[in-house]
């Protein structure tokens, strides 16, 4: 289904939560919603599901608007970080719980609750007490709890946060493939930037209840609109310049550049910055820390510019060692400058 915010304005406590905000998302589409914490993320979410009432604005599904359809007709499902599941019922009971609502008859509610449990692979576990369950086994049911409600918007806030790293690698791929399995539009609340990139078709950014950018993972890293943005995604160091006939010039380095005029701050994330050991480079390495995968190095050079770069652990630079720098200019981004 296809959800549209038109002016979205949510006030709690006579403090402005939610400001204006217009979001599209298209039917069968997965968007995350990322942020800082406390920007209006949950907030947001709730609105969608009628659970908190926007003071200005629609939410409009399939064209209709949706305002004035109570919580449960919507059906815009909602998973919580908590999960939220009936602790006095067992695993198939909380996931049949749905159908019984909607009116379904017990052996329907059966198979089909059978069914949506051997989707989420906890196959045998239908008996079970929710007291008797891991937190990732809980996950699964509340998932499946959420399909069995046949959402048209489903919308999952920050499902993972309490899963180690390994259970939540694995739930987010099931997620994903149960997402287009049912092709359900689905918006995912998260505050982890790298789930985001890898899950989303689309992300929508939010501070301090506005929505920033909303754009595809690959556009908002390497064309953020502004330093919150481009910050929360890598950081990196600025330096202020202009770009002028297709040349970026400021006061620490110059370089041909294709792209419109104006003046620009250059973000110069670790992953732009190409080192090569050289006895009489002009940078020096000051640190070097071991990040698993790779080293992360720290430079300097004479002039104080202090910058970093990512080192593969098969090349041997070391602290102490001098280098030269070469920028990958397609790692560089530009950001407007007011
Ligand atoms: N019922 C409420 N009354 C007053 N203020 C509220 C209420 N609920 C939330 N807020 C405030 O609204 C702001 C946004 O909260 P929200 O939970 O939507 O943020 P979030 O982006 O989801 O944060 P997090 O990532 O920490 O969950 C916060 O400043 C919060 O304190």
């Amino acid at each position: 289904m296809e959800l549209e915010l038109k002016n979205i304005s949510v006030t709690l406590s006579k403090k402005d939560i939610l400001k204006s905000i217009n979001l599209k998302v298209n039917d069968g589409e997965f968007i995350s919603l990322l942020g800082a914490s406390g920007c209006g993320k949950s907030t947001l979410l709730k609105t969608i599901a009628g659970i908190i009432y926007q003071n200005e604005g629609s939410i409009i599904l399939n064209g209709k608007v949706a305002n004035k359809i109570p919580t449960h007709k919507r059906k815009t499902v909602i998973v919580f970080q908590d999960f939220r599941l009936f602790p006095n019922m067992t695993v198939l009971e909380n996931i049949s719980f749905p159908l019984k609502m909607m009116g379904v008859n017990r052996v329907k509610r059966k198979e089909k609750a059978l069914e949506l449990l051997k989707k989420v692979k906890l196959e045998g576990y239908e008996g079970r007490g929710i007291e008797k369950i891991s937190g990732g086994q809980m996950q699964r049911v509340a998932l499946a709890r959420a399909l069995a409600a046949n959402p048209s918007v489903l919308l999952l806030d920050e499902p993972f946060s309490s899963l180690d790293i390994n259970l939540r690698k694995e739930m987010r791929e099931l997620v994903l493939d149960l997402q287009r399995e049912y092709k359900i539009t689905t918006i995912l609340v998260t505050h982890d930037q790298e789930e985001a990139l890898t899950m989303s078709e689309r992300i929508a950014f939010m501070n301090n209840g506005n929505i920033i950018q909303y754009s595809t993972p690959e556009v908002i890293f390497k064309n953020p609109v502004n330093t919150i943005v481009a910050d929360y995604f890598s950081k990196g160091i600025y330096i202020d310049g202009e770009i002028m006939d297709n040349k970026f010039t400021s006061t620490l380095f110059n370089f041909d550049i294709d792209k419109y005029h104006g003046k620009y701050k250059c973000l110069i994330r670790p992953l732009a910055v190409e080192v090569s050991k050289s006895s009489n480079g002009e940078f020096k390495v000051i640190e070097k820390v071991y990040q698993g995968d790779n080293y992360l190095i720290k430079l300097v050079n004479d002039k104080g510019l202090k910058l970093e770069s990512i080192l593969s652990d098969s090349i041997e630079i070391d602290k102490g060692d001098r280098v030269d720098v070469k920028l990958n200019k397609e790692r560089l981004i530009f950001i407007p400058r007011e």
